[in-house]
């Protein structure tokens, strides 16, 4: 039978376990949760300090989660809001494709080509050894870039597209780094979910 999954597309790239399920929402789901999230997340605007200087991070962002456990990246520490019955229904569809039980998501708003998200790893200690990072596009699609950390050779680019899953898994932090680049182009709003486990 032919079902939604089998669109499913393995990345192979080495040192990683890393795959992207296109359609893994209708476009009529993807649009409904797109306008509730845009509209009803109390989106913030955190500094962040790169090397001793303090920038405003170029996207905004939200905290979830199910057991108040904060999440620490790049000097910020975010403490997490309630799950809302969306974020629910969306980590639940995700749980019943991987079994993996997500404590926590991060959301990110690029409200245009100008907001972006810098090379990184999502390689904090509360993620544990080999994190499960499931990641959702809602809204304007934009390159996800990869780089390998130690071979300049390997680099690779994927469209995320609206309604898509990106699962990475396995050892996919220690041997990448991932960005999402700025672009010129006059593009509309894109809103991140990357659900996690923090322990
Ligand atoms: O926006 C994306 O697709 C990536 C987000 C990301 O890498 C992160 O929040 O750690
Ligand atoms: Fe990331």
């Amino acid at each position: 039978m032919a079902t939604l999954f089998s669109q499913e597309r393995n990345l192979n790239l080495p040192d990683s376990d890393i795959r992207y399920f296109p359609n893994f929402m209708g476009s009529e789901d993807a649009d409904f949760y797109f306008k509730v999230l845009r509209d009803t997340v109390p989106w913030q605007q955190d500094d962040i300090k790169v090397f001793g200087k303090v920038y405003a991070q170029p996207r905004l962002t939200a905290l979830y989660g199910n057991n108040g456990k904060a999440y620490s990246y790049s000097n910020i520490t975010m403490e997490p809001h309630a799950f809302t019955k969306e974020l629910l229904a969306i980590k639940q569809q995700i749980e019943a494709m991987t079994s993996v039980y997500f404590t926590t998501c991060l959301l990110n708003l690029y409200r245009d080509g100008k907001d972006s998200n810098g090379w990184h790893a999502d390689d904090e200690k509360e993620l544990g050894v080999n994190p499960v990072i499931a990641s959702i596009t809602l809204g304007q699609e934009r390159f996800f870039h990869l780089k390998h950390k130690k071979d300049s050779k390997l680099k690779h680019k994927i469209l995320l597209e609206h309604g898509s899953l990106l699962l990475m898994e396995g050892a996919t932090q220690h041997h990448w780094l991932h960005q999402i680049p700025k672009t010129a182009r006059p593009i509309g709003e894109r809103i991140n979910l990357t659900f996690r486990v923090i322990d």
